[in-house]
């Protein structure tokens, strides 16, 4: 599917669907062009420094506001209760695709959470597994979606225009925006990290420079596009935590033209410039930082996407792998395709897992004896795609996630049988 879209990460775009919709020179004009609605739609405080503020002007056949009150529907496994917090390091094997109709909102599962539903600050993860396109449309009050697939494309039909996103791509979509999520595949998995702080941005560069990691202009974003349909649309919202619906009696994806910088974009992971040690030694994996939220202390993220690509090894008399670490930051890992460099065993593709802050991780054991006794010849990882949501709040666990049998019993002893090599000689 080749769908027309705007390049550029964080622009100002402008797009009509159909010629002159855009009004000129004014947001809100008396008569908006072709009978059209004018209505902003603001992903930050209006007071916010410049640099920091989204907002885009949406141009539409009914304003939102026209729509009855929202009843609460059932949420499934949608932010159901945390378990209580447990220091332990935590794997699950992938969640199947479930039998029974299951759409987008209908397969989210949450893995955990740095808080309550309706605390509504830091980090929220889920999985989504889903059989069937969505007939409704959701929209995420509590946080900005960043989309991770694993199997299968989805067709993203939303306020602002339509996005495919497949895996080894990702998608954002602002909070609060409306969208339908279309199976092109039939089925689809992947994971969901909902973003409750700061928008999602790319990361300083620092001393790399002007250029490199995730690019500016290889961030996409739709053009506008509409669907206008006179017929019963239920339209799902989550708020706090909780699932609420009303039917409204017309698609709500029916923005003719919009502009401004608060959009959805798709990213492909394949366009990452990855920078690595040409010498020794094993960076830390902010190098490989593809989108960060900030957090209240600088350099200290609510979140940050971080991904492992693939990639040229080159490190002489270095020690390949993720070294051993205990990291004061919480990490979440996903794993896309391949094998992820750091575990040689039970990491598996829509896997799942949880190093909670100070927990001492690093390769598995057979990676670790591998590595040691590697010839270390410049060695090219290929077929992998492996990332990690890393949060500077603890990830409480779902008590979902918690019982389901997917949960490893003993992924502790993916580091046992480590012998001891301290000879006591140098
Ligand atoms: O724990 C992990 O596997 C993720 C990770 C990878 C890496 O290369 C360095 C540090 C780190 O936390
Ligand atoms: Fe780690």
């Amino acid at each position: 599917m080749d769908l027309a879209m705007q390049s550029g990460f964080g622009n100002e775009f402008a797009t009509e669907a159909l010629p002159g919709a855009l009004p000129p020179g004014r947001n809100s004009p008396q008569k908006v062009p072709y009978g059209l609605y004018a209505e902003q739609f603001s992903g930050t405080a209006f007071t916010v420094p410049r640099a920091e503020a989204r907002r885009s002007w949406l141009y539409r056949i009914r304003p939102s506001a026209g729509h009855g009150a929202f009843r609460p529907i059932d949420q499934g496994l949608l932010c159901g209760p945390l378990a209580p917090p447990t220091p332990n390091r935590l794997r699950w094997d992938p969640l199947p695709i479930p039998e029974d109709p299951t759409d987008f909102v209908a397969g989210l599962t949450t893995i955990g959470a740095t808080a309550a539903g309706e605390a509504l600050s830091g980090v929220t993860i889920h999985l989504y597994r889903a059989n069937r396109s969505m007939e409704r449309v959701f929209m995420d009050s509590d946080g900005e979606l960043l989309l991770v697939p694993e199997q299968g494309r989805l067709l993203l039909a939303t306020e602002c225009g339509r996005l495919v996103v497949a895996p080894g791509q990702i998608a954002v979509i602002p909070v609060g925006m409306k969208f339908r999520v279309e199976l092109p595949d039939g089925t689809a998995r992947g994971y969901v990290a909902e973003n409750h702080g700061a928008a999602l941005r790319l990361p300083d560069l620092g001393p790399i420079g002007a250029n490199g990691l995730a690019n500016p202009r290889d961030f996409r974003s739709p053009v506008a596009w509409y669907e206008d349909r006179d017929e019963p649309c239920e339209l799902v919202q989550k708020y706090l935590g909780q699932l609420w619906a009303t039917t409204l009696g017309h698609s709500p994806l029916d923005v003719v033209a919009w502009h401004g910088n608060n959009a959805p974009y798709v990213y492909d992971t394949r366009d990452f410039m990855a920078i690595n040690t040409v010498s020794f030694d094993h960076p830390d994996p902010s190098i490989f930082t593809v989108l960060t939220s900030p957090g209240a202390a600088a350099g200290v993220a609510n979140m940050d996407f971080v991904i492992f690509p693939p990639r040229w090894m080159v490190a002489e008399a270095t020690f390949r792998p993720p070294w051993f670490h205990r990291n004061v930051m919480n990490e979440c890992m996903g794993l896309i395709h391949g094998v992820y460099d750091g575990k040689a065993q039970g990491f598996a593709p829509g896997g799942v897992s949880l190093h909670p802050r100070l927990s001492g991780h690093g390769p598995d054991a057979a990676t670790t004896e591998r590595a040691i006794a590697a010839e270390l010849a410049p060695h090219k990882l290929e077929g992998t795609l492996a990332f990690m949501f890393e949060t500077s709040q603890v990830i409480r666990p779902s008590a979902f996630a918690m019982a389901a049998p997917q949960l490893q019993p003993s992924y502790d002893a993916c580091w046992d049988g480590l012998p001891k090599r301290f000879t006591g000689a140098p």
